[in-house]
């Protein structure tokens, strides 16, 4: 998929943003305009129940050719690329031969729950894995996915232990492709992810590496988000710029979405939904299960962040029109919402994939509650849009008990092209919700860092006039019907969680 926009500048960034179902690339200008981008899907691979995996190889090759296609679009239309960021999927767990860049094995997603066992048997270790990481001992994180590579891959422990394989997520892995291997590096938000990195040190944990039995030569160097991460080498790509900007993609989109101090509050909408509170320059612990995050290192400061993680959101409308097909399109839940009344009595809880933040219960599964007779794919739709909203709901309530209360919303993500749910969610949290109109957040987030370093802005402030609210929405709802809602739902939750 690719589409363009006559140039208005002769200077970008490449950002690419490697995601989860797609690789994509995007042209900046100084501006945030979007110039060009580039868009690739890739396969999934579910070798068993539970079991995510992507072949590597096309994880590169969607990100080089997503890459050259919009840096052909910059040399056919003079423009100079200043530097290229990367952002991607977090968590993903590669490993590779440091001489041959050959990995030993497929990449083990974040979605991943091979391990799930492994946690589970181990939870007396979990208070100092939180203490140390901010994050929980669960599948989802990198650390026991390396520790399965190599345990299961035959000769991958000797290898290790040889100092001949080394680790990286998929931004480690990008980098040390487009440097032709010279660069073995990652920044704190994706170290922040992996279960190894202490978030107050800023360093990998020896007694982490030595629980997991992780060789610490196989870790990449862990840098800041705008930093030197080497030269684009010319066996990859024909083009020799520095890589100047590193970050996962929701920490990418808090920044994108210039949410610099603490109270700047970013709500992804995709396939799930992520949810970050930035929370100043000190690390916050949660007391109700939000996970403690790098949100960016800058100019030798770092920003902290509370984050909660909903795992299926747009997923859920997938369902309705893929799965039961009850819907035509995504698009259609805006006017089938809109045709009931807030008393229509049904709830979805959506436990499709277990329970994320702040139940953490990957047991759970989807429930609905309320039928009648009278029950319509209407209220199927309403009620999968309005479960979202209560889900952030929980998550916002959780993270200002822990920290700082949000200002606003800033929302992204294909779920936020629906007004409906904008304006419910507004309602739902008692804050404005704010969409803007660079809906890419993730990726110009990115190429921020990457301007910062190479000194297009001078500073976060500068970033600030770029921002453009296309819609803000704000609370309209009576007290008693939200109340009344709000309870229905916890309700619903509560037994959701009794059923398991
Ligand atoms: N108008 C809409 N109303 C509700 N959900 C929508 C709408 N448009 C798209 N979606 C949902 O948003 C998701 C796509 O968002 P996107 O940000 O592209 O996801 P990802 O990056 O995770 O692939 C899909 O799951 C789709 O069901
Ligand atoms: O690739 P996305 O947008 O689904 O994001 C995945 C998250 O980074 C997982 O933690």
């Amino acid at each position: 998929m690719s589409n363009a926009k006559t140039p208005t500048t002769h200077q970008a960034i490449i950002a690419i943003d490697q995601g989860t179902t797609s690789s994509r690339a995007i042209l900046f200008n100084q501006h945030g305009e979007q110039l060009h981008s580039y868009q690739q899907e890739f396969t999934q691979h579910f070798p068993q129940s539970g079991w995510v995996e992507h072949d590597p190889q096309d994880i590169l090759n969607t990100s080089l050719i997503a890459t050259k296609t919009v840096m052909e679009y910059a040399q056919a239309n003079s423009i100079e690329v200043l530097a290229v960021g990367i952002t991607n999927q977090r968590e993903t767990t590669l490993v590779w031969h440091k001489e041959t860049g050959e990995p030993v094995y497929n990449a083990i997603v974040w979605q991943d729950r091979r391990t799930s066992a492994f946690c589970a048997e181990n939870q007396e270790y979990a208070e100092c894995i939180t203490a140390k990481t901010g994050l929980l001992l669960d599948p989802y994180f990198s650390a026991s996915k390396i520790a399965w590579i190599l345990n299961n891959v035959e000769g991958a422990r000797a290898q290790a232990d040889y100092g001949e394989l080394i680790f990286g997520t998929v931004d480690t892995f990008l980098i040390w492709h487009l440097t032709a291997g010279k660069v073995h590096a990652t920044d704190t938000t994706n170290a922040s992810r992996t279960n190894l990195f202490n978030i107050h040190t800023l360093d990998w944990d020896s007694e982490l590496l030595e629980w997991y039995d992780i060789p610490a030569k196989m870790l990449p160097e862990v840098k800041e988000s705008a930093d030197d991460y080497g030269m684009t080498s010319t066996t990859a790509l024909p083009l020799n710029v520095p890589i100047a900007g590193v970050a996962g993609d929701q920490q990418a989109a808090l920044f994108g979405q210039c949410c610099f101090t603490p109270g700047g509050f970013k709500a992804t909408y995709g396939t799930g939904c992520f949810a970050l509170l930035n929370t100043g320059t000190e690390p916050q612990k949660s007391n109700h299960q939000m996970l403690t995050t790098v949100g960016y290192t800058l100019h030798g400061e770092t920003y902290y962040a509370l984050e909660g993680s909903i795992f299926t959101a747009g997923a859920n409308i997938q369902w309705l029109r893929d799965g039961i097909k009850v819907i035509k399109s995504a698009s259609a839940t805006k006017a089938l919402a809109e045709s009931l009344e807030y008393d229509h009595g049904v709830v979805l809880v959506p436990g499709f994939a277990g329970l994320g933040a702040p139940h953490w219960e990957a047991d759970a599964r989807a429930a609905i509650y309320g039928m009648s007779r009278g029950t319509t794919e209407a209220h199927f739709a309403r009620a999968a849009l309005e479960a979202v909203c209560y889900q952030t709901y929980d998550l916002l309530t959780a993270m200002s008990a822990d920290s700082v209360s949000a200002e606003a919303v800033w929302v992204d993500g294909g779920m936020v092209g629906n007004d409906w749910l904008c304006q419910f969610l507004a309602d739902m949290l008692q804050v404005a919700v704010l969409r803007p109109k660079t809906m890419e957040s993730t990726a110009l987030g990115v190429m921020y860092l990457a301007g910062l370093q190479v000194g297009w802005y001078k500073d976060t402030q500068s970033l600030q006039q770029y921002k453009v609210v296309d819609k803000k929405f704000t609370p309209q709802l009576d007290d008693t019907t939200r109340s009344m809602l709000l309870t229905r739902w916890q309700k619903a939750v509560a037994a959701t969680l009794a059923f398991i």
